[in-house]
Protein backbone atom coordinates (compact mmCIF):
# COMPACT_ATOMS: atom_id res chain seq x y z
CA UNK A 1 0.00 0.00 0.00
CA UNK A 2 1.52 3.36 -0.89
CA UNK A 3 1.99 6.13 1.61
CA UNK A 4 2.66 9.60 1.68
CA UNK A 5 4.89 12.12 3.15
CA UNK A 6 3.79 15.51 2.80
CA UNK A 7 6.35 17.84 3.25
CA UNK A 8 4.73 20.91 5.31
CA UNK A 9 6.58 23.61 4.54
CA UNK A 10 5.54 25.81 1.43
CA UNK A 11 8.49 24.40 -1.61
CA UNK A 12 9.27 25.15 -5.12
CA UNK A 13 7.93 22.38 -7.85
CA UNK A 14 11.49 22.22 -8.63
CA UNK A 15 12.65 21.28 -5.08
CA UNK A 16 9.60 18.53 -4.69
CA UNK A 17 10.83 16.83 -7.72
CA UNK A 18 13.91 16.94 -6.70
CA UNK A 19 12.95 15.49 -3.53
CA UNK A 20 10.83 13.30 -5.40
CA UNK A 21 13.88 11.13 -7.23
CA UNK A 22 15.43 10.50 -3.79
CA UNK A 23 12.28 9.32 -2.26
CA UNK A 24 12.38 5.65 -1.30
CA UNK A 25 10.35 3.58 -2.68
CA UNK A 26 6.59 2.49 -1.97
CA UNK A 27 5.94 6.47 -0.66
CA UNK A 28 4.41 9.36 -2.53
CA UNK A 29 5.13 12.85 -1.80
CA UNK A 30 2.81 16.21 -1.85
CA UNK A 31 4.05 19.39 -0.18
CA UNK A 32 2.70 22.80 1.13
CA UNK A 33 1.63 25.70 -1.16
CA UNK A 34 0.73 28.64 1.40
CA UNK A 35 1.52 29.61 5.45
CA UNK A 36 -1.18 28.95 8.33
CA UNK A 37 -2.38 26.31 9.99
CA UNK A 38 -5.56 25.88 7.98
CA UNK A 39 -3.33 24.58 5.20
CA UNK A 40 -1.61 22.48 7.18
CA UNK A 41 -4.34 20.68 8.78
CA UNK A 42 -5.43 20.05 5.37
CA UNK A 43 -2.47 18.73 3.50
CA UNK A 44 -1.36 16.88 7.29
CA UNK A 45 -4.85 15.01 7.24
CA UNK A 46 -4.30 12.25 5.15
CA UNK A 47 -0.42 11.79 5.57
CA UNK A 48 1.34 8.83 7.24
CA UNK A 49 4.66 11.03 7.73
CA UNK A 50 4.94 14.79 7.62
CA UNK A 51 8.35 16.80 7.14
CA UNK A 52 8.79 19.91 8.37
CA UNK A 53 11.45 23.03 8.00
CA UNK A 54 11.00 25.99 9.35
CA UNK A 55 7.13 25.74 9.66
CA UNK A 56 5.92 25.70 13.07
CA UNK A 57 3.85 22.74 13.44
CA UNK A 58 1.32 23.18 16.56
CA UNK A 59 -1.03 20.33 18.59
CA UNK A 60 -4.15 21.10 16.63
CA UNK A 61 -2.71 20.70 13.51
CA UNK A 62 -1.09 17.34 14.58
CA UNK A 63 -4.43 16.27 15.80
CA UNK A 64 -5.86 16.84 12.10
CA UNK A 65 -3.11 14.15 11.20
CA UNK A 66 -4.99 10.56 12.32
CA UNK A 67 -2.57 8.33 9.83
CA UNK A 68 0.63 10.56 10.93
CA UNK A 69 3.17 7.68 12.19
CA UNK A 70 6.16 10.05 12.12
CA UNK A 71 6.88 13.99 12.19
CA UNK A 72 10.26 14.56 10.66
CA UNK A 73 12.58 17.66 11.39
CA UNK A 74 14.13 19.28 8.12
CA UNK A 75 16.48 19.79 9.99
CA UNK A 76 18.00 19.40 13.94
CA UNK A 77 16.43 22.28 16.06
CA UNK A 78 12.94 20.96 17.38
CA UNK A 79 12.12 23.69 18.87
CA UNK A 80 8.93 24.77 16.05
CA UNK A 81 7.69 21.45 17.12
CA UNK A 82 5.30 20.37 19.34
CA UNK A 83 6.68 17.00 20.42
CA UNK A 84 4.95 16.69 23.87
CA UNK A 85 1.54 16.54 21.85
CA UNK A 86 3.21 14.38 19.30
CA UNK A 87 4.58 11.93 22.26
CA UNK A 88 0.90 12.52 23.71
CA UNK A 89 -0.88 11.64 20.45
CA UNK A 90 1.75 8.25 19.80
CA UNK A 91 3.47 10.31 16.65
CA UNK A 92 7.39 9.37 16.47
CA UNK A 93 9.23 12.54 16.04
CA UNK A 94 12.68 12.69 14.61
CA UNK A 95 15.61 15.02 13.22
CA UNK A 96 18.89 15.04 10.71
CA UNK A 97 21.28 14.84 14.01
CA UNK A 98 24.77 16.36 12.36
CA UNK A 99 23.51 16.73 8.75
CA UNK A 100 23.78 20.45 8.48
CA UNK A 101 26.60 20.79 10.87
CA UNK A 102 29.32 21.36 7.93
CA UNK A 103 27.42 24.07 6.20
CA UNK A 104 26.50 26.23 9.70
CA UNK A 105 30.11 25.49 11.20
CA UNK A 106 31.12 27.11 8.12
CA UNK A 107 28.50 29.76 8.24
CA UNK A 108 29.27 30.49 11.53
CA UNK A 109 33.06 31.33 10.56
CA UNK A 110 31.62 33.41 8.17
CA UNK A 111 29.62 35.47 10.28
CA UNK A 112 32.47 35.70 12.58
CA UNK A 113 34.92 37.32 10.27
CA UNK A 114 32.00 39.26 8.26
CA UNK A 115 31.59 41.14 11.67
CA UNK A 116 35.36 41.26 13.28
CA UNK A 117 36.45 42.07 10.16
CA UNK A 118 33.71 44.83 9.28
CA UNK A 119 33.78 42.93 6.01
CA UNK A 120 29.42 43.60 5.70
CA UNK A 121 29.75 46.86 6.54
CA UNK A 122 32.66 47.50 4.13
CA UNK A 123 30.55 45.94 1.79
CA UNK A 124 27.29 47.72 2.12
CA UNK A 125 29.38 51.31 2.33
CA UNK A 126 31.01 50.53 -0.82
CA UNK A 127 27.75 49.92 -2.74
CA UNK A 128 26.32 53.34 -1.55
CA UNK A 129 29.62 54.73 -2.84
CA UNK A 130 31.27 55.50 0.31
CA UNK A 131 35.26 54.76 -0.10
CA UNK A 132 36.69 53.86 3.08
CA UNK A 133 36.39 57.14 4.63
CA UNK A 134 36.35 58.33 8.17
CA UNK A 135 32.71 58.28 8.32
CA UNK A 136 32.43 55.07 6.37
CA UNK A 137 35.18 52.94 9.08
CA UNK A 138 34.04 54.48 11.83
CA UNK A 139 34.89 51.10 13.81
CA UNK A 140 37.81 49.19 14.23
CA UNK A 141 38.44 45.35 12.56
CA UNK A 142 40.13 43.08 14.80
CA UNK A 143 41.91 39.53 13.54
CA UNK A 144 40.56 36.29 14.27
CA UNK A 145 43.77 34.62 14.27
CA UNK A 146 45.07 33.95 17.96
CA UNK A 147 42.37 34.88 19.43
CA UNK A 148 39.77 33.59 22.33
CA UNK A 149 36.45 32.05 20.60
CA UNK A 150 33.90 31.05 23.30
CA UNK A 151 31.44 28.17 21.84
CA UNK A 152 27.99 27.99 23.72
CA UNK A 153 26.05 24.87 22.87
CA UNK A 154 29.37 22.23 21.84
CA UNK A 155 27.23 19.15 19.74
CA UNK A 156 27.61 18.72 15.94
CA UNK A 157 27.64 21.97 14.62
CA UNK A 158 29.85 23.63 17.91
CA UNK A 159 32.29 20.70 17.78
CA UNK A 160 32.92 21.69 13.69
CA UNK A 161 33.44 25.20 14.16
CA UNK A 162 36.26 23.99 16.94
CA UNK A 163 37.60 21.89 14.16
CA UNK A 164 37.29 24.63 11.54
CA UNK A 165 39.27 27.00 13.78
CA UNK A 166 42.19 25.01 13.90
CA UNK A 167 44.01 27.09 11.16
CA UNK A 168 43.13 30.10 13.42
CA UNK A 169 45.47 29.07 16.43
CA UNK A 170 42.88 30.86 18.66
CA UNK A 171 41.82 29.12 22.58
CA UNK A 172 39.08 27.48 22.84
CA UNK A 173 36.56 27.73 25.05
CA UNK A 174 33.10 25.72 25.30
CA UNK A 175 30.04 25.14 27.20
CA UNK A 176 27.62 22.34 27.16
CA UNK A 177 25.45 20.69 29.27
CA UNK A 178 27.90 17.62 30.37
CA UNK A 179 31.87 18.09 30.02
CA UNK A 180 33.34 15.94 26.78
CA UNK A 181 35.80 13.23 28.12
CA UNK A 182 39.30 14.85 28.05
CA UNK A 183 40.48 12.65 24.91
CA UNK A 184 38.09 14.85 23.01
CA UNK A 185 38.44 17.52 24.38
CA UNK A 186 42.05 17.57 23.85
CA UNK A 187 40.74 16.47 19.84
CA UNK A 188 39.27 19.31 19.51
CA UNK A 189 41.48 21.42 21.19
CA UNK A 190 38.61 22.94 23.68
CA UNK A 191 38.25 23.24 27.50
CA UNK A 192 35.12 23.26 29.31
CA UNK A 193 34.39 26.32 30.93
CA UNK A 194 30.95 28.06 32.46
CA UNK A 195 28.96 30.69 30.55
CA UNK A 196 30.44 33.34 32.82
CA UNK A 197 34.03 32.12 32.21
CA UNK A 198 33.23 32.19 28.22
CA UNK A 199 31.43 35.63 28.12
CA UNK A 200 34.32 37.24 30.14
CA UNK A 201 37.11 35.77 28.56
CA UNK A 202 36.36 35.42 25.04
CA UNK A 203 36.91 37.98 22.02
CA UNK A 204 34.49 35.73 19.75
CA UNK A 205 31.20 34.22 21.38
CA UNK A 206 29.01 31.85 19.08
CA UNK A 207 26.33 30.38 20.04
CA UNK A 208 25.54 27.13 18.66
CA UNK A 209 23.12 25.45 21.36
CA UNK A 210 19.41 24.63 21.01
CA UNK A 211 16.51 27.17 22.43
CA UNK A 212 15.08 25.51 25.44
CA UNK A 213 13.58 26.76 28.71
CA UNK A 214 17.05 26.76 29.67
CA UNK A 215 19.13 28.85 27.22
CA UNK A 216 15.73 31.03 26.26
CA UNK A 217 17.18 34.56 27.15
CA UNK A 218 20.37 33.38 28.09
CA UNK A 219 22.52 36.48 26.13
CA UNK A 220 20.76 39.94 27.81
CA UNK A 221 21.93 42.48 28.73
CA UNK A 222 23.36 41.20 31.73
CA UNK A 223 25.11 38.79 29.81
CA UNK A 224 26.30 41.37 27.44
CA UNK A 225 27.98 43.83 29.81
CA UNK A 226 30.02 40.96 31.24
CA UNK A 227 31.88 40.29 27.61
CA UNK A 228 34.73 42.28 26.48
CA UNK A 229 34.15 45.96 24.75
CA UNK A 230 36.25 44.76 22.10
CA UNK A 231 33.98 40.95 21.83
CA UNK A 232 31.69 39.83 18.94
CA UNK A 233 28.82 37.83 19.46
CA UNK A 234 27.93 35.40 16.63
CA UNK A 235 23.80 33.98 16.83
CA UNK A 236 23.16 30.94 14.41
CA UNK A 237 21.28 28.95 16.94
CA UNK A 238 17.64 30.68 17.89
CA UNK A 239 16.61 33.96 18.07
CA UNK A 240 15.33 33.71 21.59
CA UNK A 241 18.62 32.96 22.81
CA UNK A 242 19.19 36.63 22.74
CA UNK A 243 17.21 39.04 24.01
CA UNK A 244 17.15 41.24 21.20
CA UNK A 245 15.46 44.51 22.42
CA UNK A 246 19.10 44.36 24.96
CA UNK A 247 21.37 43.56 21.95
CA UNK A 248 19.86 46.63 20.02
CA UNK A 249 20.67 48.95 23.06
CA UNK A 250 24.12 47.62 23.42
CA UNK A 251 25.13 47.56 20.22
CA UNK A 252 24.14 51.43 19.92
CA UNK A 253 25.59 51.87 23.14
CA UNK A 254 28.51 50.40 21.17
CA UNK A 255 29.08 48.39 24.18
CA UNK A 256 30.39 45.05 22.25
CA UNK A 257 32.29 45.43 19.08
CA UNK A 258 29.92 44.21 16.83
CA UNK A 259 26.94 41.11 16.76
CA UNK A 260 25.81 38.93 13.53
CA UNK A 261 22.43 36.86 13.45
CA UNK A 262 21.22 34.64 11.48
CA UNK A 263 18.49 33.78 13.19
CA UNK A 264 15.93 36.49 15.08
CA UNK A 265 12.99 36.19 17.29
CA UNK A 266 9.99 36.31 14.90
CA UNK A 267 11.08 35.30 11.41
CA UNK A 268 10.61 35.97 8.65
CA UNK A 269 12.53 39.22 10.49
CA UNK A 270 10.30 41.98 10.29
CA UNK A 271 11.12 44.83 7.13
CA UNK A 272 10.77 47.81 10.11
CA UNK A 273 12.98 45.73 12.60
CA UNK A 274 15.45 48.22 14.07
CA UNK A 275 17.97 45.59 13.93
CA UNK A 276 18.11 46.58 10.18
CA UNK A 277 19.59 50.06 11.07
CA UNK A 278 22.62 49.03 12.81
CA UNK A 279 25.81 49.28 11.46
CA UNK A 280 28.03 47.12 13.52
CA UNK A 281 25.17 44.27 13.13
CA UNK A 282 25.37 41.67 10.27
CA UNK A 283 22.29 39.88 9.73
CA UNK A 284 21.06 37.02 7.37
CA UNK A 285 17.73 35.35 6.76
CA UNK A 286 18.10 32.08 8.71
CA UNK A 287 20.72 31.04 5.83
CA UNK A 288 23.14 28.71 7.71
CA UNK A 289 21.84 25.41 6.59
CA UNK A 290 21.42 25.65 3.42
CA UNK A 291 24.08 24.37 0.60
CA UNK A 292 23.27 23.07 -2.85
CA UNK A 293 25.94 20.41 -2.41
CA UNK A 294 24.83 19.29 1.17
CA UNK A 295 20.77 18.66 0.26
CA UNK A 296 21.09 15.00 -0.75
CA UNK A 297 23.17 14.11 1.95
CA UNK A 298 20.80 15.66 4.73
CA UNK A 299 17.74 14.60 2.40
CA UNK A 300 19.19 11.16 2.32
CA UNK A 301 19.44 10.89 5.85
CA UNK A 302 15.70 12.11 6.30
CA UNK A 303 14.24 9.60 3.90
CA UNK A 304 16.17 6.74 5.63
CA UNK A 305 14.48 7.42 9.16
CA UNK A 306 11.37 7.38 6.83
CA UNK A 307 11.96 4.22 5.34
CA UNK A 308 12.64 2.26 9.15
CA UNK A 309 9.18 3.17 9.84
CA UNK A 310 7.69 2.72 6.61
CA UNK A 311 9.31 -1.19 7.60
CA UNK A 312 7.62 -1.05 11.22
CA UNK A 313 11.43 -0.35 12.42
CA UNK A 314 12.55 2.31 14.99
CA UNK A 315 14.18 5.94 14.19
CA UNK A 316 18.09 4.70 14.18
CA UNK A 317 18.52 6.84 17.71
CA UNK A 318 20.75 9.35 17.02
CA UNK A 319 17.78 10.77 15.16
CA UNK A 320 15.54 10.15 17.17
CA UNK A 321 14.04 13.00 19.49
CA UNK A 322 10.31 10.73 20.56
N1 LIG B 1 20.84 28.89 11.64
C1 LIG B 1 20.53 27.71 11.16
O1 LIG B 1 20.17 27.56 10.00
C2 LIG B 1 20.65 26.51 12.02
C3 LIG B 1 20.55 26.58 13.40
N2 LIG B 1 20.66 25.46 14.16
C4 LIG B 1 20.55 25.57 15.61
O2 LIG B 1 21.73 25.06 16.20
C5 LIG B 1 21.38 24.22 17.29
C6 LIG B 1 22.49 23.21 17.55
O3 LIG B 1 22.57 22.28 16.49
P1 LIG B 1 23.48 20.97 16.59
O4 LIG B 1 24.85 21.31 17.00
O5 LIG B 1 23.28 20.22 15.33
O6 LIG B 1 22.74 20.21 17.78
P2 LIG B 1 23.33 19.15 18.80
O7 LIG B 1 22.14 18.55 19.45
O8 LIG B 1 24.31 18.28 18.13
O9 LIG B 1 24.13 20.05 19.87
C7 LIG B 1 23.52 20.91 20.78
C8 LIG B 1 24.52 21.22 21.89
O10 LIG B 1 23.99 22.23 22.75
C9 LIG B 1 24.26 21.84 24.09
N3 LIG B 1 23.34 22.50 25.02
C10 LIG B 1 22.07 22.22 25.30
N4 LIG B 1 21.61 23.02 26.27
C11 LIG B 1 22.64 23.83 26.61
C12 LIG B 1 22.80 24.87 27.56
N5 LIG B 1 21.80 25.22 28.36
N6 LIG B 1 24.01 25.50 27.65
C13 LIG B 1 25.02 25.14 26.84
N7 LIG B 1 24.93 24.14 25.93
C14 LIG B 1 23.75 23.50 25.81
C15 LIG B 1 24.13 20.33 24.08
O11 LIG B 1 24.78 19.77 25.20
C16 LIG B 1 24.84 20.02 22.77
O12 LIG B 1 26.23 20.02 22.99
C17 LIG B 1 20.05 23.60 16.86
O13 LIG B 1 19.28 23.17 17.99
C18 LIG B 1 19.38 24.74 16.13
O14 LIG B 1 18.62 25.52 17.03
C19 LIG B 1 20.92 24.25 13.59
C20 LIG B 1 21.05 24.13 12.24
C21 LIG B 1 20.87 25.25 11.35
O1 LIG C 1 18.43 22.59 11.34
C1 LIG C 1 17.91 23.58 11.88
O2 LIG C 1 17.58 23.64 13.06
C2 LIG C 1 17.69 24.75 11.05
O3 LIG C 1 17.52 25.84 11.53
C3 LIG C 1 17.71 24.49 9.61
O4 LIG C 1 17.23 25.55 8.93
P1 LIG C 1 16.77 25.29 7.43
O5 LIG C 1 15.28 25.18 7.53
O6 LIG C 1 17.38 24.01 6.99
O7 LIG C 1 17.28 26.46 6.73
Amino acid sequence: MTETVVVLDPISEDSAARLRSLLPPGLVLTHGTARGDEHLKEIIAGAEYAIAGQVGVNGDVLRAAPKLKLLHKWGVGVDNLDVDTARQLGIKVARTTGSNAVPVAEFTLGLTLAALRCIAFGHAELKKGHWRTATAMPMQTYMLSGKTVGIIGFGAIGQTVAKLLKGFGCTILYSKRTKLPAVEEAALGARFATVPEILAQSDVITLNCPLTPETSGLIDRAAIRAMKKTAVLVNVARGGVVVESDLIEALKAREIHAAAMDVFEIEPLPSDSPLLGLDNLVVTPHLAAIAADNFEKAVNQMFGNIAHVARGEPVPERDSVV
